[in-house]
């Protein structure tokens, strides 16, 4: 498997030193970069047609980590000592068999709204268009949902308006950290919450969000990554299927599976699951 890594400078006006971007409360501040819009369009060029994976959500909800682990078999221990991301990341996911899509890592400071504050929407456009699932990040143990749902609301509504076929997930991270009642009380919270908001949006019909619950210490995330890799790969899954169900009534076998090694991707037999195994 390759995972050639291409940066995108935050643009300038997303900056800190920018008035209208909001610092989250105790957050770092990015310091000054030469980068631009432009720079931003001319990276893009390095992706070229790939479906892409957007991983989104506020400071230190965990994207980075759960990018490591699993694409890049970093131990969840590790993920500690890594640094905020101050620049898109952009990662090509590409292994001789299956799966192959860029996967952008963003910046917990960057708040799409504040680029349509900006009027800039051509970066906007070369965000989400391509993009095929944004997935957002949010940690529940951290007090900022309101911020996150805010958030995940303005870019919901960005995407949208580019790209009408994105699908949407948010992985309700750090589940190690709260109980299962927590668990429980914190998706149905948040989908209470950001659907009142696409209600009085008049768009709680047409977008689709999938709430779950995640972490890098146990399966979870691999499970919630995987079906987000299965929608990448609905054109291949049904013809594998009908193979392997060939292959398991003519050996007069109970199930069948096929494994990628690396990050361990799984099909499953008869029940249509495709997973990421941990
Ligand atoms: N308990 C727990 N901690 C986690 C989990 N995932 C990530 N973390 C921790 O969360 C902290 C922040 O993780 P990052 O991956 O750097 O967060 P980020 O969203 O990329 O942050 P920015 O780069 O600032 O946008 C790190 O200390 C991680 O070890 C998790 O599932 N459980």
């Amino acid at each position: 498997m390759t995972h050639e890594v291409a940066t995108l400078e935050v643009p300038e006006w997303s900056i800190a030193a920018d008035t209208t971007l909001k610092p989250e409360p105790g957050s770092r501040q990015l310091s000054a970069s030469p980068s631009s819009a432009s720079l931003l369009s001319a990276n893009t060029s390095t992706c070229n047609n790939k479906p892409k994976i957007l991983l989104m959500g506020l400071s230190k909800s965990g994207k980075t980590s759960i990018r490591n682990v699993i694409f890049h078999k970093m131990s969840a221990n590790e993920t500690q000592f890594l640094d905020p991301t101050h620049k898109i990341d952009k990662v090509d996911i590409s292994n001789k068999s299956f799966l192959d899509f860029q996967l952008w890592d963003f910046p917990g400071k960057l708040d799409i709204s504040h680029l349509r504050d900006k009027e800039d929407t051509s970066t906007i456009e070369k965000i989400f268009e391509e993009a095929r699932v944004l997935i957002f990040v949010i940690d529940p143990v951290e007090e900022k949902h309101s911020i996150a749902i805010d958030r995940l609301h303005g870019t919901i509504l960005e995407a949208y308006k580019i790209n009408p076929k994105i699908k949407f997930e948010v992985f309700i991270h750090k589940s190690d950290s709260i109980n299962e009642d927590q668990k429980i009380d914190n998706i149905r919270e948040m989908t209470h919450r950001i659907n009142r908001k696409l209600m009085s949006a008049g768009l709680q019909d047409r977008i689709l969000i999938s709430f779950r619950t995640t972490s890098i210490y146990d399966h979870s995330i691999f499970e919630a990554m995987s079906i987000v890799c299965q929608q990448l790969l609905e054109n291949i899954l049904s013809p594998f299927e009908n193979i392997l169900n060939a292959f398991v009534s003519s050996n007069k076998m109970e199930k069948a599976f096929i494994f990628d090694l690396h990050p361990k991707v799984l099909f499953k037999l008869m029940n249509e699951i495709f997973r990421v195994l941990n």
